[in-house]
């Protein structure tokens, strides 16, 4: 039974009978072949990767697992349509928190045209992309049973500032993230962005591999970030997660680094270390003013 994805943060949305994504309910996300080539390109960019020897295997888990396409009834009703079958990410989380992170300072790209061209640069320059090299494209925030998500519309997503996305990256990653943000504990920092398998390392690989990789250039590509709040607030594990998604703007590296998406992820490195940094700080500060000052340990706790 195919249905409507309960936790996409953006992208084309299969409600009000438009054409989108559906998931099932055996951990498979198929997405709708989109036009004008797109999608073809998208099934094309996975054949390539998944058979490309060039690709380092620890590179490979930050991509979703393609198992090709099938022929579906659209979302649209307009009858049969070819959809990629794609892992889905998200069906191994009970409460996700998710950001959808649009990386590079363009989303446009030569080989485009110039109406496309246009579009895009409209875009860049009206949201973060030209400022910071990145965009928040979507978001839900688990704020707890009573709460449940926030999930802030298309436009205002679109009318983040520099601020708005300085202040999202810390309410994330914190327990009290329903009050405003300039109050957000940032508690989980040290085991979300932190730790050998936290974010911020994760994210460290990946640059690694684009400082050399020279096959793809992953043009409007987003870096999905995600985990369970709930399950970290119990102290249970956690492994948060990052996968690249949207490849239907890839194209050939012809042997030059993809310095465009390089860059943005750089900008998202060095804003996610800011936060845990000021994160380990005020853990710090607290151990030491608290009434019996102890040791702050590497994961922000005080002993
Ligand atoms: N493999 C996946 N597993 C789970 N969720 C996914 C997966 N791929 C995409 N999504 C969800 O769908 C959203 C949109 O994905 P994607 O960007 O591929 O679609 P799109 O319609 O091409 O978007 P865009 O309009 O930005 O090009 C993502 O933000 C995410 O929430
Ligand atoms: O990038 P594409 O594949 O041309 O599709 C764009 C894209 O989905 C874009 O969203 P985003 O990538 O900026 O998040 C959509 O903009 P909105 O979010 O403002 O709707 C465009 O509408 C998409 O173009 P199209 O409508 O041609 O599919």
């Amino acid at each position: 039974m195919l249905k409507v994805p309960e936790h996409q943060v953006a992208g084309h949305l299969a409600i009000d009978g438009k054409l989108g994504p559906l998931v099932d309910d055996s951990g498979r996300f198929y997405k709708p072949l989109q036009g004008d080539g797109r999608g073809n390109k998208e099934l094309a960019f996975y054949e390539s990767f998944s058979s490309d020897t060039r690709v380092p295997d620890h590179i490979r888990k930050y991509f979703p697992v393609c198992y090709g396409s099938q022929l579906l009834e659209a979302s649209n009703g307009s009858g049969l349509l070819h959809h990629l079958v794609l892992q889905d990410i998200v069906s191994s989380h009970r409460n996700p928190s998710i950001m959808d992170v649009k990386i590079g300072s363009r989303t446009w790209y030569p080989e485009a045209s110039d109406n496309y061209i246009q579009k895009c640069l409209e875009k860049d320059r009206r949201t973060t992309t030209v400022s910071l090299g990145f965009r928040i494209a979507g978001l839900q925030l688990y704020e707890g049973k009573e709460s449940g998500y926030w999930r802030p519309g298309r436009k205002e997503v679109q009318s983040f500032t520099v601020y708005n996305v300085r202040s999202i990256l810390r309410r994330f990653v914190s327990s009290n993230s329903s009050i405003g943000n300039e109050n957000s504990d940032c508690s989980f920092a040290p085991s979300i962005y932190g730790g050998s398998a936290g974010i911020l390392e994760q994210l460290l690989e990946l640059k690694a591999w684009f400082e050399d990789q020279t096959i793809y250039h992953f043009h409007s590509c987003s870096l999905l970030i995600l985990f369970d709040k709930e399950s970290v607030s119990k102290g249970s594990a956690s492994v948060p997660e990052i996968k690249l998604i949207d490849f239907a703007h890839v194209v050939e590296g012809k042997g030059v680094i993809d310095h465009n998406f390089l860059g943005g992820l750089c900008s998202l490195i060095k804003f996610v270390s800011e936060v845990l940094s000021d994160s380990k700080e005020s853990s710090i500060k607290d151990c030491v003013e608290s009434e019996k000052p102890g040791i702050c340990t590497d994961n922000g706790n005080c002993q």
